[in-house]
C-alpha cells in the first residue's frame, strides 16, 4: 500500500451516521481520508482487501445489547474474513430524534402552498391521496397516553413528547438497533406503525428526504436532520439518558504475524513496553463439543485460573446443526505479540484451545472512557 494511502479509514454511513461520529473521534480528519460504506459488512470487506487500513463498526448499545450483524461477521462461517482484528474501540452517547417533514411548520413559512422541492417524479402513475396536502389533524396517539395491556401492564413513560404533529406518518425507517432504543416513545405516539429497517440511521435521513409527503420518519440524529434536511419532530425519545454505543476499530493481520498496533498504538498510553495489561480488551471467539457436559465451563475456567476477569460473552448461532453456537468472550487484558508465550492471556489461550473445539484470536482494543462527540455539520457533511 502506498504511503498516501495508509490513511484511508472506512465506516457505516452514510455521513451523519453514529458510526461517522465514533470514527471522527478517533480519525480527525485531515490527516485521514474518512470513506462513508453502506454496510458493516462492506466495512469488512474494505479493511480485509487492504482498500483502507481501518474499519469502524458498531459493536454494542447499553440499552438494546450487541450488534448482531457484526457479531456474525466476526464469526466469519464463511472464512471471508481472516484478517480481520480489533484494535480500538471508541464509546459514543447516542440521543436518537425522529426526523421528517413537518409539513404544518412548512406550509407556515411557505404559505403559497407550492412545495420548496418538488415531489419525487410519478410518471403516469396517480399521486396517492396521502401525498396531497392534507388537513392537519392532531394525532390522536399524541396525548402519550399510555394504556398498560396484558402482555404490559407497566408501560414505560416516553423521555420526551412530539415536537409536531404525526398523524400523518405511515412509515418509519431506522436500523434495527434504534427501535430497540427508543420503544416509550415509539409504542406510545407510533403505535402500529409500519417500521421499515435499513443500513443506518443515517440512511433512514437520507431515504426521507426524498419523501416530502410528511408521511414518513426516521430515527435518526439530530445532526442527520441538519445534513439531510429534516425537520426534528421529537428530540431525545431513546429510552435511557444514558444510552450509549461501543464502536470497534478494525485493523488487517499482517501475514503470520500477529497484529500489534501501530507505533502510535503501541506508544499510546497503556501499550507499549511495560503496558499496564488491565487497560485492554482481548476479543476471543470459540466454539465447544456440545455433547460433552461442562464443556462450555471447563472453556470459561481458564480466564478464572489466569486471574483474567470476563467483561463481554455473546452467543450466535455457529450454523454447524441447530442450537450449536458460537461464543464470544472479551477478557480483561492482552495478548502479547511477537509470538511471546508469556503473559496471562497468552497462557489462558493455549489452555482454552485444550478446553474447546476451536477458538480464534479477534484482536486487542485499548479500554476507552466515553466521548462526547463534538462532530459538526460541516464535518457531517464531509
Ligand atoms: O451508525 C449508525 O447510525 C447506525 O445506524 C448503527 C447503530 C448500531 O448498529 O448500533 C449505531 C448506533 C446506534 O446504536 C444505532 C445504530
Amino acid at each position: 500500500m502506498a504511503e498516501d494511502e495508509k490513511n484511508f479509514v472506512a465506516f457505516l454511513g452514510p455521513k451523519a451516521s453514529y458510526t461517522h461520529q465514533a470514527t471522527l473521534s478517533a480519525f480527525p480528519s485531515p490527516p485521514y481520508t474518512l470513506t462513508p460504506l453502506l454496510t458493516i459488512e462492506d466495512v469488512f470487506a474494505a479493511v480485509q482487501f487492504g482498500t483502507v487500513t481501518r474499519g469502524v463498526v458498531p459493536f454494542e448499545n447499553s440499552t438494546n445489547g450487541s450488534v448482531v450483524f457484526t457479531l456474525d461477521l466476526f464469526a466469519d462461517l464463511n472464512n471471508k474474513y481472516p484478517d480481520i482484528l480489533v484494535c480500538d474501540e471508541v464509546y459514543v452517547p447516542v440521543s436518537h430524534c425522529l426526523l421528517g417533514h413537518d409539513l404544518k411548520k412548512r406550509s407556515s413559512q411557505n404559505p403559497s402552498g407550492h412545495a420548496s422541492n418538488s415531489l419525487p417524479e410519478t410518471g403516469s402513475m396517480q399521486i396517492p391521496s396521502r401525498t396531497l396536502p392534507q388537513p392537519i389533524i392532531e394525532s390522536p396517539l399524541s396525548s402519550g397516553t399510555i394504556t398498560p395491556t396484558h402482555s404490559d401492564p407497566h408501560p414505560r413513560k416516553p423521555r420526551a413528547p412530539p415536537l409536531a404533529d404525526l398523524s400523518l406518518i405511515t412509515k418509519l425507517y431506522s436500523h434495527p438497533q434504534a427501535w430497540g432504543q427508543c420503544h416509550p416513545f415509539l409504542n406510545t405516539y407510533l403505535k402500529g406503525v409500519e417500521r421499515q429497517d435499513v443500513s443506518s440511521t443515517s440512511r433512514a435521513a437520507e431515504i426521507v428526504a426524498h419523501d416530502e409527503s410528511g408521511n414518513s420518519a426516521a430515527v435518526s440524529s439530530g445532526l442527520a436532520a441538519e445534513v439531510w434536511g429534516l425537520d426534528v419532530l421529537a428530540r431525545g425519545i431513546e429510552e435511557r439518558g444514558d444510552n450509549c454505543t461501543r464502536f470497534f476499530v478494525l485493523g488487517k493481520r499482517k501475514g503470520e504475524e500477529e497484529y500489534v498496533g501501530t507505533e502510535a498504538e503501541r506508544t499510546a498510553e497503556g501499550g507499549g513496553e511495560g503496558m499496564d495489561n488491565t487497560a485492554w480488551k482481548t476479543l476471543v471467539s470459540f466454539t465447544v463439543d456440545h455433547e460433552n457436559p461442562g464443556s462450555l465451563a471447563h472453556s470459561l475456567a481458564v480466564f478464572e485460573k489466569y486471574g483474567l476477569n470476563l467483561t463481554s460473552i455473546n452467543t450466535r448461532p455457529s450454523s454447524v446443526r441447530n442450537w450449536n453456537y458460537i461464543f464470544f468472550v472479551e477478557i480483561q487484558g492482552r495478548r502479547c505479540g511477537g509470538g511471546g508465550r508469556e503473559g496471562p492471556v497468552n497462557q489462558a489461550l493455549e489452555e482454552l484451545g485444550k478446553a474447546c473445539r476451536g477458538w480464534r484470536w479477534l484482536g486487542c482494543e485499548r479500554r476507552q472512557v466515553v466521548v462526547r462527540c463534538r462532530m459538526t455539520v460541516e464535518q457531517g457533511s464531509s
